[in-house]
């Protein structure tokens, strides 16, 4: 399980910050969808974050955490833990600085062989993510591919991840992000609301992620997202 996140190309994205029914956790997880993530920048906590990996546990998909900060680890009960570093903005705590205070003020229990470290590139000026680190959205293609091929070149990030979170981003940014790396899988997430916008990201992007449809249009369109890219 823990190798072979590599090969999954479509990935559901869940907000602890948002209730959900059993039976769209139901609907979810049988939808095809490769894996569960469960993530948000902004009310994401410990308690919510538990009782969300206690809604969807019972199954046997690949459950993730990508947290935001240090305080919403959690290593039991997951497969892997997804911790991001914003490559465009010049705030270095969200490329290094909350990983200090996480390894220099946590209790040393870090099991490594679940960690994924993962390079965002943040394009959506409007999202909380956008916001909250202050990330440089207005950047051009091959500015993003330039972002692109230092995280895989040079820091050897195993996931580049093009975010534009409650946006459908531009395709062609995509594209040169995907001509720029070379070893990392490279995620897509933002706005994918439809079997062609899934197929259209899917072109270029490894992974592609889908989070607020499921909340906006119920988790009856993760079915024709998970067939594009099939
Ligand atoms: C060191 C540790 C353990 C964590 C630090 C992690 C860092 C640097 C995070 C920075 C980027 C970030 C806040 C990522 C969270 C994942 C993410 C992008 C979730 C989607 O967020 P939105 O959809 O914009 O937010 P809401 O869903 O909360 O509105
Ligand atoms: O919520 P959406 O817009 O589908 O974006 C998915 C994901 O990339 C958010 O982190
Ligand atoms: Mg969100």
């Amino acid at each position: 399980m823990q190798q072979n996140w590599k090969n999954w190309v479509h990935v559901t994205k869940l907000d602890p910050d948002k209730p959900i029914s059993p039976a769209a956790v139901e609907e979810i997880v049988t939808s095809g969808t490769d894996a569960l993530m469960l993530s948000g920048t902004l009310n994401v906590t410990q308690e919510n974050l538990r009782d969300l990996l206690d809604l969807v546990a019972a199954h046997d998909l690949p459950l993730v955490v990508e947290p935001a900060g240090p305080e919403c680890v959690i290593f039991d009960g997951i497969d892997l833990l997804f911790v991001p570093s914003v490559m465009n903005t010049d705030d270095a705590r969200w490329i290094v600085g909350k990983h200090q205070a996480w390894l220099r003020h946590g209790d040393g229990a870090i099991r490594w062989e679940k960690v994924v470290p993962e390079a965002y590139i943040v394009l959506n000026p409007a999202s909380a993510v956008g916001q909250v680190t202050r990330a440089h959205c207005g950047i051009g293609a091959e500015d993003v591919a330039a972002y692109a091929s230092v995280a895989d070149r040079y820091f050897r990030f195993p996931i580049v991840y093009i975010e534009y979170s409650g946006a459908y981003g531009d395709p062609a940014v995509v594209r040169a992000a995907a001509d720029a790396v070379e070893n990392a899988v490279l995620y897509y997430g933002g706005g994918i609301t439809s079997g062609e916008r899934a197929a259209e990201m899917g072109r270029y992007a490894d992974t592609i992620v889908v989070g607020n449809a499921v909340y906006d249009q119920g988790p009856a369109v993760l079915r024709e997202t998970v067939r594009a890219v099939r």
